[in-house]
This record gives structure tokens, C-alpha cells and sequence, in this order.
């Protein structure tokens, strides 16, 4: 398969050694820091494009793909507010967009806890729940992606819950989300619930960024011969 990367930072240059190794070509590379743009005569070429950049750059990312219907891999974080837009383009234009805010499988299998868990928590109003998530000091956004796709998953299974917050709780309906950064944390995120007699929590801490860059991978290996608008649910089949 050809892979163009947008994005040639810690994630593209992860997901490059993992496509290689797995027999991809990588036939662009596209980064102010790499000195190629969108003229890069790989990207008109590529099966797919797997973009990992920033919240700012991504949207405009995406159309540039779509210029050529190239297929679109992504886990920016922090641009959601577009998402509608994307979709409405694999719906009306044919064209193909697969989105994760965590690509790592151990993730995914934890975001099933957590759907599982929330469900059982929704009968027990004596347990109040909080998050916290931990990442490296470059990081932009806060709170995490991963930790906003845990949140809605538990307001969509508890009904005294309704919204989440950054680093405070205001409102007995509301999910505390604490964004800790800390050196070069590639990702830990841990949901607490806790009522006056007990604690239960669960935990999930990515070791390296190898995990989400495979993930990636197998998404634009998925993304290649599939059409639409593609998550990993429909990948992983959960
Ligand atoms: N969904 C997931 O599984 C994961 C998502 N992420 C997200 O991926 C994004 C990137 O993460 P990292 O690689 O760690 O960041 P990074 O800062 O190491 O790399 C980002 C790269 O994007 C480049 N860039 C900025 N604007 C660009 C543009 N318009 N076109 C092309 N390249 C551009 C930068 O020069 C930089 O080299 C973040 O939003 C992060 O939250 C990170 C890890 C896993
Ligand atoms: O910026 C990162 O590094 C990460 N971003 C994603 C997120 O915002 O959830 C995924 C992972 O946690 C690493």
C-alpha cells in the first residue's frame, strides 16, 4: 500500500517505521519541518493518508486529501467541532474518513469497561465518578480526546450525569476531568468511581506511542478497501 503522511512528528515518523515494517510504502511526507507541502507528488498517488498534525491544521488537512479522494486516516485531536462537515462528505461526495481519539486496541478494549461499567453505575447513585488524564508537556489540547470519547460514554450510560468539565466539578451532574502534563507521557487515563464506603477504578497507560501508531496502520490498511465514514468499532467489530 502507499501511505502519505501529513504530519511528520512524533506520531508520523512512529507510524512510518510500523508501515514499513508491515511492507507499506511511504511515498510522502508532508511537514513544514519536512520541506514537503500538498504539491508532494506522492499524495495524488497514495491509497491512503494517515494525518496526525495539530487541531488548527487538521480540517484543512482533510480537504486537501479529498482534492485528490484520497482515502483520510485520523487522530488529530481537538477539531470535532468539523466532524458534522466530514460526514456529510463521505455521505454526499463518496469520499473515505476514519477517526479514532485513541487507536490503540488496549484503548479500544477499554473503552468497552467503560461503557459496561458506567452501565452497572447508572442504578447506584451513592458512587459520584472523575477522570484524570495524564499526557506529555507538549501536548496542545486538554482534556485529552481519549478522555472526551470516555466521558460521553459515560453520560450516554448514566442519567445523573449530563456534561463533563476541565479540573473542577461545579454541578452534581457533571464528569471532573483532570488533564495533568507531565514530561513525555505518551498517555494514561484513569476513571474513579467512589462512593462514602469504597473506590473502584480503572486504568489504562500506554507504555509507548507504538500501540496507537499500530492501530493507526491497521485503520488505513482497513481504510483502503473500505468506504465511508470508518471508526474502530467498525474495524475491531466490538
Ligand atoms: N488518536 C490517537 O491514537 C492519537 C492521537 N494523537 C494526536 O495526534 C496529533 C499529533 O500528535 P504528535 O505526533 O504527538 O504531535 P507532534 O507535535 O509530535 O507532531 C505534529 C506534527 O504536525 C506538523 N504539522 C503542523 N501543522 C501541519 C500542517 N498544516 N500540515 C502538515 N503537518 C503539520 C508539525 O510540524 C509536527 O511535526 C495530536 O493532535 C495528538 O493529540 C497522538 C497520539 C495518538
Ligand atoms: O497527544 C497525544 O500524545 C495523545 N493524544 C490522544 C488524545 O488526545 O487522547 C491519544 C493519546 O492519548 C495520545
Amino acid at each position: 500500500m502507499r501511505i502519505a503522511l501529513i504530519g511528520y512528528g512524533k506520531m508520523g515518523k512512529t507510524i512510518e517505521k510500523i508501515a514499513e515494517s508491515r511492507g507499506h510504502e511511504v511515498v510522502a511526507r508532508i511537514d513544514p519541518f519536512s520541506g514537503e507541502d500538498f504539491s508532494a507528488p506522492g499524495l495524488p498517488t497514495a491509497d491512503v493518508a494517515i494525518e496526525f498534525t495539530m487541531p488548527d491544521a487538521a480540517y484543512n488537512n482533510y480537504m486537501e486529501c479529498f482534492k485528490h479522494n484520497v482515502p483520510v486516516v485520523s487522530g488529530t485531536t481537538g477539531w470535532l467541532d468539523k466532524l458534522p462537515a466530514i460526514k456529510e462528505k463521505c455521505k454526499n461526495e463518496g469520499q473515505t474518513f476514519f477517526y479514532a481519539s485513541n487507536f490503540s486496541v488496549g484503548v479500544n478494549i477499554f473503552f468497552e469497561l467503560n461503557r459496561h461499567l458506567a452501565k452497572l453505575m447508572n442504578t447506584q447513585d451513592s458512587y459520584n465518578v472523575e477522570m484524570t488524564e495524564v499526557h506529555h508537556t507538549q501536548k496542545l489540547d486538554a482534556p485529552s480526546g481519549t478522555a472526551i470519547s470516555l466521558a460521553e460514554d459515560i453520560i450516554e450510560n448514566i442519567d445523573r450525569k449530563k456534561k463533563w468539565e476541565l479540573d473542577q466539578q461545579t454541578s452534581n451532574d457533571a464528569i471532573k476531568i483532570k488533564a495533568e502534563r507531565e514530561g513525555d507521557v505518551p498517555g494514561i487515563h484513569t476513571i474513579k468511581y467512589e462512593s462514602e464506603v469504597d473506590e473502584i477504578i480503572i486504568h489504562h497507560s500506554a507504555k509507548t506511542r507504538q500501540g496507537f501508531a499500530l492501530g493507526a496502520v491497521l485503520a488505513a490498511e482497513f481504510a483502503a478497501k473500505n468506504k465511508g465514514f470508518l471508526t474502530m468499532k467498525d474495524m475491531l467489530k466490538f
